[in-house]
């Protein structure tokens, strides 16, 4: 058996659109001025919290604990409005798994939100397992997330690769002794990938079926 380990928002989904939108009415509760969809994917990558830190302070204001309750419950309603699956990730994900990979999400959203994204987009019937930022104690670049989804699958790190598009799958992977495909149509960047994938459509055949 072999599994395959994704990350979510700018591998499987371009979700930038969805996160900016539920940023901004946080920003706009608090009178601070929006950011765009690309400034915004730029922040994406240490999860829920991070992104408000940082969208906060880049507005020259601190994040207080009343803004993060109603910025989950807005992600987790509106996680799937705007955000559509990387043409070409749907066919290659039925392509591994009649080639006979498992899959698994490991992401740093949070897990509801995770959950209720590929729900919406009918693309939970892939993965046997998603594990978000807030599932552990660690979240991706700690080599823990990592770990967490291969015990939970009861598979080693020879077995498994990740596939993702931010140097914290990189290096959350490479800490767990696991192959590294870098997404390049996604949000980051893969220094120190084992492998490129410049199209969705290049996943099955980088991976070997
Ligand atoms: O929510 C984030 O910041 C990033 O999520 P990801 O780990 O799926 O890229
Ligand atoms: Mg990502």
């Amino acid at each position: 058996m072999k599994l395959a380990i994704f990350d979510l928002d700018g591998t499987l989904v371009d979700s930038a659109p969805d996160i900016a939108a539920v940023l901004n009415r946080a920003l706009a509760r608090h009178k601070l001025a929006p950011f765009t969809v690309p400034q915004v994917a730029a922040m994406v990558g240490d999860g829920a919290h991070a992104l408000l830190v940082k969208a906060f302070t880049a507005r020259g204001a601190t994040l207080t604990d009343d803004v993060i309750p109603p910025f989950l419950a807005d992600l987790e309603a509106n996680s799937a409005n705007l955000t559509q699956p990387y043409e070409g990730i749907e066919a290659a994900l039925a392509t591994m798994g009649v080639a006979g990979w498992r899959a698994a999400v490991c992401t740093n959203k949070p897990v509801a939100a995770a959950q209720a994204l590929l729900r919406a987009l009918g693309m939970l019937r892939f993965f046997e397992l998603v594990v978000g930022g807030d599932t552990l104690p660690v979240r991706k670049p700690d080599p823990g997330h990592v770990l967490g989804v291969l015990k939970a699958m009861h598979m080693s790190p020879a077995q498994s690769v990740m596939i993702g598009d931010h140097q914290n799958d990189i290096l959350a992977a490479k800490g767990a002794g696991v192959r590294t495909v870098f997404a390049a149509w996604g949000y980051g960047s893969g220094e120190g990938a084992d492998l490129v994938a410049r199209r969705p459509q290049d996943l099955p055949f980088l991976l070997g079926g």
